[in-house]
């Protein structure tokens, strides 16, 4: 769908050739408090895409959204969460953002989702299609291999929500 709406299909197959799956689990610890309290800080996926599904009824994702305000994720049951990440922004020219996003826990339950991964596969290079290029859209990323820069970064930053690392390196 993001790859028809910019005339790019003909990028599908390259994409998918060159993506990882990772599917993770998690438990988020209940805090015992009605304080909210920290089950993962702020953050953007270094994904292409992250798929999200919230397995039990304990709330918690949260998204910052353009007007800096914190918004819940209230998914319902069966349903997931789609969200579009770092790898795939850049590749795109920042023509679409990706969400920082965070999770915060409260009460007396233990928090279960589980997440879809999709990664830029090793050596893959990331690089802006000509066709998002042109006099008013400048090139904004250099071309890049997420596998290098995980050398030298936590495959999940954890930092202040303005700034992203991963777009901080591949900055023109
Ligand atoms: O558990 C969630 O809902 C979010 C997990 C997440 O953001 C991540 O693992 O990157
Ligand atoms: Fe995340």
């Amino acid at each position: 769908m993001i790859l028809e709406s910019f005339g790019l299909e003909k990028y599908m197959d390259e994409l998918l050739d060159s993506t990882n799956n990772h599917l993770r689990a998690m438990k988020y610890g209940r805090p015992n408090t009605s304080e909210p309290t920290l089950g993962i800080p702020v953050h953007c996926d270094y994904t292409t895409m992250t798929l999200l599904c919230q397995l039990n009824e304990v709330q918690g994702l949260e998204i910052l959204n353009k007007n800096g305000e914190w918004m819940n994720i209230n998914p319902s049951p069966n349903s997931f969460v789609v969200m579009l990440g770092e790898s795939f922004s850049i590749w795109l020219n920042g023509r679409l953002s990706s969400a920082y996003h965070r999770v915060m826990m409260k009460g007396n339950e233990d928090r279960y989702s589980i997440g879809l991964f999709a990664w830029p596969r090793g050596g893959y290079l990331v690089k802006v299609p000509k066709e998002l290029v042109d006099d008013k859209n400048p090139m904004l990323f250099k071309p890049f291999v997420l596998e290098e820069f995980l050398k030298f970064h936590s495959p999940q930053i954890v930092q202040g929500a303005t700034k992203s690392s991963l777009k901080a390196y591949c900055s023109v």
